[in-house]
């Protein structure tokens, strides 16, 4: 199980002041518990780890051998939400080059209806000619414009490549029971569909279909991911003492650190495989903490490749960043430093160490550094990279991030802001249903 670690704040805030949010957590922590607090309709994340039956995961299982079994490569169509958390624990679990390797024990995963890139799309679409792929549509909407648009292309070379038998069977489509065009398609198509349930966010998403049926699709034990995610429901639940409860410390941490100035949290990894782990944060944080002129900035590097570029800000620039390390305790497999004669980069003082080793210290030394210069940190221990220990991280962040949003004073269940440029998108297109915002929006251009 992952553990967390907040000494390295203490110069910056005090273990006293961080205690004594035991109060305001547990009245955060019982909003959650009660529906009692605003955003209350999507509280369906707390107890989902716990309540997800054996039959659904069977039922996900067996569309994902039918997805394997029938692609070399499967589509992830969605944004946000509906695809950041699948890419989060895919590419956390995955062989760094996995798409390379000849012989394949899963199809390749592509993500895709995240972006509006023609050249993206193109350039997918070619890699698809000759391949057999399938498509997994996810939208809880059903009418995000990304999304919709890579799966209109998709689901058309799909159905002209393989048939519109075969398209039937390799296209699944996730998104609300009733409403939606994604939803609408699917029905009329017959689709095999999942659910996203309606009181379930698309940021808090990934333990519901919308990251499970991927996940499996990968290759990866969706059973051993949810186990860990129930695991840390427990280790964070409100029956848990403030003390002994990470998500209650973390929230409640970077709360104080926000009311001292840290504007700013910067997410560390020092395992490039985390990436996107630190996309996936970045949108559960930004989404739901960013409103009402509030909220922490929530912002990522992956180390050392990023000490690099971002280490002088850090070491140097304003000190209104604190940061949180996500450290992956023992690595999966083993390298050593080879011993060489002619030693002309100097590097002999390392042969015969693990190169997990010089990662480790390259760890330690950051953090001092960092901390010496101004930056307090926190740490994030993972044993090891693996479906349960990720699961578990996952659902910690979630009940973190509704505990903290509780403490900031907002709705961490909403995002209203994002509306602003897709009015102004669909009125620049001249949308039907738009005629007045395309006037008032011409007229200022
Ligand atoms: O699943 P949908 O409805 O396509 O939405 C995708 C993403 O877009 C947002 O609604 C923001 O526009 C996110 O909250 C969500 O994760």
């Amino acid at each position: 199980m992952i553990s967390l670690n907040i000494e390295k704040t203490f110069g910056f805030i005090s273990k006293e002041k961080v205690s004594a949010y035991e109060a305001e957590v547990k009245a955060a922590q019982e909003m959650l518990e009660k529906g009692t607090g605003k955003g209350n309709d999507f509280l369906g994340w707390l107890h989902l780890p716990s309540s997800i039956s054996d039959e659904h995961l069977a039922d996900l299982n067996a569309t994902a051998k039918v997805l394997r079994d029938n692609c070399e490569v499967v589509i992830v169509a969605g944004i946000g939400g509906s695809y950041l958390g699948a890419r989060a624990v895919i590419e956390a679990l995955s062989n760094s080059f996995t798409w390379l390797q000849e012989k394949k024990t899963a199809p390749v995963m592509i993500y895709a209806g995240h972006n509006i890139s023609e050249d993206y799309l193109y350039e997918l679409t070619e890699y698809l000619k000759d391949k057999k792929f399938g498509v997994i549509n996810i939208s809880k909407s059903g009418t995000t414009t990304e999304t919709a648009l890579a799966f209109r292309l998709l689901k058309k070379q799909c159905e002209d490549q393989r048939g519109k038998e075969t398209a039937k069977k390799v296209i699944v489509a996730i998104t609300d029971a009733r409403k939606g065009a994604a939803r609408v398609t699917a029905d009329k198509e017959g689709y095999k569909t999942f659910i996203i349930p309606d009181n379930v966010g698309g940021r808090f998403s990934v333990l519901t279909p919308v990251g499970l049926l991927p996940i499996a699709v990968a290759g990866f034990d969706i059973n051993k991911l949810v186990a860990g995610a129930a695991d840390m429901e427990k280790a964070c639940g409100s029956d848990v003492p403030f003390a002994e409860n990470p998500a209650a410390i973390y929230a409640a941490t970077r709360n104080e650190l926000y009311r001292n100035g840290k504007k700013i949290e910067i997410l560390v990894n020092f395992c490039p495989k985390l990436h996107y782990v630190s996309e996936w944060w970045k949108q559960l944080y930004g989404e739901s903490e960013g409103k009402d002129n509030k909220g922490i900035f929530p912002a990522a590097v992956d180390f050392s490749t990023d000490l690099h570029s971002m280490g002088q800000w850090i070491q140097e620039g304003e000190r209104s960043i604190f940061e949180t390390v996500i450290s992956v305790d023992k690595v999966n497999h083993k390298l050593e430093v080879p011993s060489d004669e002619a030693n002309l980069d100097g590097l002999n003082f390392l042969a015969g160490k693990r190169v997990d080793e010089v990662n480790k210290m390259a760890e330690l030394g950051t953090q001092l550094a960092h901390v010496d210069g101004g930056v307090p940190n926190m740490r994030i221990v993972l044993p090891e990279l693996s479906e349960y220990n990720i699961g578990g991280l996952l659902y910690f962040f979630e009940k973190a991030c509704g505990i903290s949003g509780y403490l900031l004073g907002v709705n961490p269940f909403n995002q209203p802001g994002v509306e602003a440029y897709k009015k102004n998108m669909f009125a620049l297109l001249n949308k039907p249903g738009y005629e007045e915002e395309s006037k008032a929006i011409q007229a200022r251009l």
